[in-house]
């Protein structure tokens, strides 16, 4: 028998209004196992009613009530991490040891991060910048978040929405994908018992729900992790009622390696790592190499060598998943089948077994930079090689997209490792290393990645709005 979802609206589970459901397919299996509410006009009405109520009292609390709360949350992820694993794991097909060490404990350490954060929101300092004139910042929530978040790390993109959000002080209603609701509804469960009724509220439902939730009269501001084509929808909406817009719309990462790296076959095997991981299904994914020309035979042997060797599936060996769906799978095979005749496939380049979405690891090489592949996000574990002659040229091209989220330099030589971040279009630049990121820096892009910043003081900031107040004290 499959689970029937619920909704999470004004501190209870509650069956949508709309009466329509879709099917939860396990990528991992293609089997139905659940079914989720496809939530209409009256329950998107009923979840921002909730939390617009809840503002009034929410909004009015004190940075250090709102932190204990984020830290008992926190403490909760901890304590009920097993159940969180299971529901992403089933979500997602992706391999448990990789939850458990990779995303739980983190989600659970971004909750403490903003908790912390809340409580020491920076600005100028008070003073007299005009005579007989004293002016003093305030930041203050916004109101109303209305958040939209993707399939490929579906907890963790929901916490690097909701911990700021609600650290700032607003309220917020969610809408996970649809093709993978359940670990958030699990999330919800477990804020649930903590946070005052309304203050988080999640809709489960497809793209029709996610324009409603975007265009929502009383959402103050929308934020959203997902396409280009979404973002743009969504800044397009925003726009006509000027709401604030908060837009992570994916990448396509340059990962620049030069002719001094010390040891070509460690550098291979870290970007191999780091295009794969997740099935590349990662909008920081390593997964487009630029390479000096006079390595690239060494380099691009060594990165297929790491790349075969990595094994995919659910067992305990498996180092990443399935693809998310059949659509992604669709995706991934149809960049494949029309690899160009001056490419070629180096290792991978298909689906993996008759269970599933599992594509095998993909090494392409010898493409040109307006290939489609080159020029478009994969999301799949498939990474691509290119050649450079100099600095300049590998700029050109690291920089020859419409993307600017991530991107990585890979040199012995510190200068130029300076002058290459200096230079690149991207909103995270990492140097020997690629993929990594932590709660106190900002991840997010430039150009048609979108723009503000999750994570950070920074994140923080973006879910606050700015007011100067200034008294008149007399002489
Ligand atoms: N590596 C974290 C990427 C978040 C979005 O895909």
């Amino acid at each position: 028998m499959t689970t029937r979802l619920q909704n999470f609206i004004d501190g209870k589970f509650v069956d949508a209004r709309s009466g329509r459901f879709s099917d939860v397919i396990d990528p991992s299996t293609g089997e139905v196992y659940a079914q989720a509410p496809v939530s209409g006009q009256e329950d998107v009405d009923a979840a921002f009613a909730a939390a617009a109520s809840a503002f009034d009292t929410w909004g009015q609390t004190t940075p250090g009530e709102r932190a204990n709360l984020l830290l008992k949350i926190a403490d909760a992820i901890d304590a009920r991490a097993d159940e969180i694993n299971e529901a992403e794991c089933r979500n997602t097909g992706k391999p448990a040891a990789r939850m458990a060490e990779d995303e739980t404990p983190v989600a659970a350490d971004h909750f403490r991060f903003f908790a912390g954060a809340a409580r020491t929101l920076e600005g100028p300092s008070a003073g007299e910048f005009l005579a007989e004139h004293t002016s003093v910042i305030r930041h203050e929530p916004i109101g109303v978040i209305g958040q939209v978040t993707p399939w490929n790390y579906p907890m963790m993109m929901a916490v690097w929405k909701i911990a700021p959000a609600l650290a700032a002080g607003n309220t917020v209603v969610l809408k996970p994908s649809d093709t993978t609701p359940v670990s958030t509804v699990k999330l919800a469960e477990i804020i649930g018992d903590i946070l005052p009724a309304g203050v988080f509220n999640v809709v489960t439902g497809d793209r029709e729900t996610g324009a409603l939730v975007v265009g929502h009269p009383l959402a103050s501001m929308v934020a959203i992790t997902g396409s280009v084509g979404a973002g743009m929808s969504v800044a397009k909406t925003a726009a006509d009622d000027l709401k604030r817009v908060h837009l992570e719309l994916g990448g396509k990462a340059p990962v620049v390696v030069f002719e001094d790296i010390k040891d070509i076959k460690a550098a291979a095997e870290a970007i191999a790592g780091a295009g794969l991981y997740n099935a590349g299904q990662d909008c920081t994914a390593a997964c487009r190499v630029l390479v000096h020309e006079s390595i690239h035979d060494e380099f691009a042997a060594a990165l297929t060598e790491a790349a075969a060797a990595t094994v995919t599936g659910t067992g305990e060996d498996a180092f990443y998943g399935p693809l998310n769906n059949p659509t992604q799978l669709e995706r991934v095979t149809g960049f494949l089948s029309r690899v160009p005749a001056h490419a070629s496939v180096l290792t991978g380049g298909h689906k993996l077994g008759d269970q599933g979405y599992f594509f095998a690891p993909t090494v392409v090489d010898g493409l040109q930079q307006d290939d489609e592949m080159v020029q478009n996000e994969v999301f799949g574990p498939v990474i691509t090689i290119q050649t450079f002659t100099d600095e300049a040229d590998a700029l050109a091209k690291a920089n020859g997209v419409r993307y600017g989220l991530s991107g990585s330099v890979w040199t012995s030589d510190h200068g130029r490792a300076m002058r290459m971040s200096k230079r690149l279009d991207f909103g995270v630049v990492w140097v020997n290393t690629h993929i990594p990121f932590v709660s106190e820096m900002p991840h997010g892009g430039f150009k048609h990645s979108g723009y503000g910043k999750d994570l950070s003081v920074f994140g923080l900031h973006d879910y606050t709005r700015v007011k100067h107040v200034m008294h008149y004290i007399g002489e």
